[in-house]
């Protein structure tokens, strides 16, 4: 059992919003990450920051990534930082990986004010601006597929991706 496709990408890229609009078109689950870490430590991943500490919320999300890989055969949404554990790195080798590409000023709109995202808190841009800067070759390298967001609507996301991985199928 594998995912469909698994999406990558920053926070604000739109890995949760296209992911329900794949699983409506394919008819498929719709997993994401960050609501399995919710889910099992029962509170946001905001309080998990506060309460735990990013470095005991990645090691939530390496498990709850490699638990995902091999449980959920519909489309999965990781959390934004969840390529950057090599062990990830590795797991996502040989599955259908999306890179949903979104520049800073599309990446500040869609994010707001950043509630609910502890990286961004304080300057909202100069933290998306740093993540987008250190990640983006990160997530270039483990995707299959690339898919630039910039200005265009979760439809025409949704649509693209569809379209290339019906493609290569
Ligand atoms: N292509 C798009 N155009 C405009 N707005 C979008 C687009 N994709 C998503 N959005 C909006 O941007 C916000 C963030 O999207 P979403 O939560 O799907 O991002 P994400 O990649 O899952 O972020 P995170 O890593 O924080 O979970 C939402 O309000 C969503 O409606
Ligand atoms: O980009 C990140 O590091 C994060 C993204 C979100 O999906 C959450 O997983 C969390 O807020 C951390
Ligand atoms: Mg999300």
């Amino acid at each position: 059992m594998a995912p469909r496709v698994v999406l990558v990408g920053p926070m604000g890229a739109g890995k949760s919003t296209v992911a329900r609009r794949l699983g409506e078109h394919w008819g498929l689950g719709v997993r994401d990450t960050d609501q399995d870490i919710e889910a099992a430590a029962g509170k946001p991943v905001s309080e998990i920051f506060v309460d735990e500490g990013e470095e005991h919320f990645r090691a939530l999300e390496v498990a709850a990534v490699a638990t995902a890989l091999v449980e959920h055969d519909g489309v999965l949404a990781l959390g934004g930082g969840a390529v950057l554990a090599p062990v990830t790195q590795e797991a996502l080798a040989g599955h259908t990986v999306v890179y949903l590409e979104v520049g800073v000023a599309d990446a500040v709109k869609r994010v707001g004010l950043g509630h609910g995202r502890p990286l961004l808190l304080g300057n909202v841009r100069a933290r998306v601006m740093k993540l987008l800067e250190e990640r983006a070759p990160i997530y270039a390298a483990v995707a299959t597929i690339t898919v630039d967001t910039n200005g265009r609507t979760p439809d025409d996301v949704a649509a693209e991706i569809i379209r290339r991985v019906e493609e290569n199928a």
